[in-house]
């Protein structure tokens, strides 16, 4: 199911987008003025192939899983957070459940593999690969063939998404200790040293931090994960929410939907996507800025940008509900603002395509 997905994946469409981007520099205001939200639109018309998208149905796809590292004392909080987190999730009563219904978006819950047995729940969907990864301090994570699996339900999750008209889809994910294997996966790709690139997660003190890059460091030196085979650095340090996040990124793009990403879990699953199938980085969007050092580190590896300096670090898909807000915001911009000829406003001197030419207006 991999390598048919990522065959799937096509480029943007150019032609609309260039409609787009005419429109958006005949739009009342001076060219380019509001830059991040003009290159939403266009790229959300370079993705739907669509000159004008509008309305886009947007999915938040919720990968649950436990990690084995948590007994090495890397979370500030206990393994069992997890499993009541995504209880809390079904009955709508966590972060994420309020920013989804604040972008309008459906959230999708997956239990890909939380280390107990979790009852059957509506909007749950039970698809686990395993009970909890084993502790990457000690050896590999999963096995290869349990990557691919978990892989393969991110995939027909973001299927099943396509397939309800979802245009665009958020990422999110719950499962305590998740940023350690999350910064073990970008420290791979980072010239970085990891000390540099482990952070606070949950709310970790400074020894504790000290801690934890030291328990990095050894998922590192036990595992030797190899950067050129994306799929080994997933099974020897990795997570199942996390691999199965690749399959939603990958499904989605093969699917011509956008992939709003949040902080560092995802955008350690963003960075093995784009290192499986590079087609797959122009369906990515950033969101915000998390607190964790590593997920900067993960955009710059990307080439992705993003948008909200918040100072935020829960994660379960807060920040990239944002994310799908400033595309909602975007397509308002290109649908409901008139065109200088529609409202019969003076054009720039030169015209906007001359000042499109100028240096000053990227
Ligand atoms: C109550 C609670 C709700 C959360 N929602 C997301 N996370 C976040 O914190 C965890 C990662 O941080 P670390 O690696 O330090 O454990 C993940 O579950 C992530 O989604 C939560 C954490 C807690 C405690
Ligand atoms: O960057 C994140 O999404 C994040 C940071 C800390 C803990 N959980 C998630």
């Amino acid at each position: 199911m991999l390598k048919d997905t990522i065959a799937a994946i096509g480029p943007l469409d150019e032609t609309a987008m260039a409609d787009c981007q005419l429109r958006i520099d005949n739009l009342t205001k001076p060219l380019g003025s509001l830059h991040g939200l003009e290159r939403l639109a266009v790229l959300m018309a370079g993705i739907t192939g669509r000159a004008r998208p509008r309305d886009l149905v947007k999915h938040i796809i919720l990968m649950a899983a436990d990690h084995g590292v948590a007994a090495e004392g890397v979370s500030a909080y206990p393994r069992e957070v997890t499993p009541q987190m995504v209880m809390n999730f079904c009955n709508g009563g966590a972060a994420i459940n309020a920013f989804a219904r604040h972008a309008g978006a459906q959230l999708i819950l997956v239990d890909i593999g939380v280390a107990v047995e979790l009852p059957p729940m509506p909007g749950l969907y039970r698809e686990k690969v395993a009970p909890g990864t084993a502790n990457i301090a000690l050896g590999p994570a999963m096995t290869r063939e349990q990557a691919l699996r978990a892989i393969d339900v991110g995939i027909r999750m973001a299927r099943v998404a396509v397939s309800k008209g979802a245009g665009v889809i958020g990422l999110g994910e719950m499962g305590i200790g998740n940023t350690t294997p999350s910064t073990a996966i970008i420290a791979s790709y980072s010239e970085r040293q990891h000390t540099e690139l482990t952070g606070r997660g949950t709310g970790l003190s400074a020894a504790a931090i000290a801690h934890k890059a030291d328990i990095i460091a050894r998922a590192l030196a036990v595992n030797r994960p190899d950067p050129a085979d994306p799929l080994d650095v997933l099974a020897k340090v990795g997570g199942f929410e996390i691999a199965g996040l690749v399959g939603v990124i990958l499904g989605a793009a093969a699917g011509r939907a956008a992939v709003v990403i949040d902080g560092i879990i995802t955008s350690a699953a963003a960075l093995l996507a784009v290192k499986l199938a590079p087609a797959a980085g122009r369906y990515l969007v950033g969101s915000h800025f998390s607190c964790e050092p590593a997920h900067r580190e993960a955009l710059k590896l990307i080439g992705l940008d993003a948008y909200l300096h918040l100072n935020m670090r829960l994660g379960e898909g807060t920040g990239a509900a944002l994310g799908m807000r400033l595309i909602d915001a975007g397509l308002h911009v290109l649908n409901d603002m008139k065109t200088f000829g529609e409202a019969a406003v003076a054009v720039a001197q030169d015209g906007p395509g001359a000042l499109r030419q100028s240096a000053d207006i990227v």
